[in-house]
């Protein structure tokens, strides 16, 4: 993977312990990319324009143009750079549950100045918030402008559902949000400074160890990347991913269920606009074999219907345990 025009380089990507090929990196026109999101495989588009007006959004252009609501800010804890998200209604009841981040609330100017004041020692930030009717009328004109019959072509031909949400993400160089899938087709548009994706397919969910779905950080890989944990995690060792470096006007397809990584480079804030998609209407037939989407979809059924009876989290595991050793090898 070599950097399209010297804005990065390789020495800015961490080192991690599994081998990493790249993801494809195709031109809108090209017919392999309707072909690999037909396919649930993730692509890196280029000139598609889905969010060209959102290419002046450096943090200035935002905070002349953005209203003056509050919004969603994560604050890392100490000096770490991950940004694990979590469910606060499951933290709620999680009582020794700690979260690495926290959420904070505060206007776009404050966000500005406490991003440009930040010191080595203080909390990396990471500004998480939906584009909503609540943003001022410069974005408005650019939100309406992003090209929206390509992406909704995309929606149609891939027999997506509705478009839930378009979050908007800055970000400060270095922050990383780990490993993790979502529940939702994602169109991922850089539009400021460049980041590393990373990503691993959904058959490689054993290797991965999600936190139990009744957990605050469901979805999430339990595996610290930066310092694996082989005894408790064995399989990691067998974990292949894919990668691609996004910068400005590039757009990621994350398939659903698909794990990725997502670090911010060096070269000042990072600026990305999510795309997330419900998932196309269940099939009316199944067919098998099984896919491993269908089957992830499955196992977290079963989680969930068993906490749904048991109530207590700490009996699912032992009766899982009970389930399955020494009678399903
Ligand atoms: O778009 C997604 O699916 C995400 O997980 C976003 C949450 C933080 C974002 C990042 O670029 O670090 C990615
Ligand atoms: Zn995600």
């Amino acid at each position: 993977m070599t950097s399209t025009g010297g804005e990065w380089d390789a020495s800015q990507l961490r080192e991690y312990p599994f081998p990493l090929e790249n993801i494809p990196r195709l031109d809108v026109n090209d017919p392999e990319v309707g072909r690999c999101i037909a396919q649930t495989q993730p692509v890196v588009i280029t000139g598609s324009k889905l969010a060209e007006p959102a290419l002046k959004w450096n943090l200035d252009y935002l905070q002349e143009h953005l209203g003056q609501c509050m919004f969603n800010v994560f604050a890392a804890k100490g000096t770490g750079h991950k940004f694990m998200y979590y469910d606060p209604k499951k933290a709620a009841n999680c009582k020794d549950f700690e979260p690495q981040m926290h959420a904070v609330d505060m206007t776009f100017p404050e966000f500005v100045h406490r991003f440009r004041t930040s010191k080595p020692e203080d909390s990396r930030l990471y500004l998480q918030q939906a584009l909503n009717d609540t943003v001022g009328t410069a974005i408005v004109d650019d939100f309406v402008n992003f090209n929206w019959s390509w992406v909704t072509a995309q929606q149609r031909t891939h027999d997506w559902g509705p478009l839930t949400s378009n979050l908007l993400l800055i970000s400060m160089e270095g922050n990383v949000t780990p490993a993790h899938y979502d529940e939702q087709e994602n169109l991922f548009a850089q539009v400021q400074g460049y980041k590393r994706v990373i990503m691993f397919p959904p058959s490689q969910f054993g290797c991965l160890y999600p936190f139990p779905v009744n957990h605050p950080c469901d979805r999430q890989s339990q595996v610290d990347f930066d310092n694996p944990d082989y005894e408790k995690f064995p399989k990691f060792r067998n974990a292949k991913g894919l990668q691609a470096v996004v910068g400005p006007g590039d757009v990621i397809y994350i398939p659903m269920y698909w794990w990725h990584h997502i670090e911010s480079l060096l070269g000042g804030e990072t600026v990305s606009v999510t795309f997330w998609y419900k998932t196309s209407r269940i099939p009316q037939t199944i067919t098998y074999p099984l896919s491993p989407q269908q089957k992830v979809c499955i196992m977290r059924n079963i989680e969930k219907m068993l906490g749904e009876a048991l109530k207590d989290p700490a009996e699912i595991g032992s009766l899982l345990h009970t389930l399955v050793q020494g009678r399903y090898p």
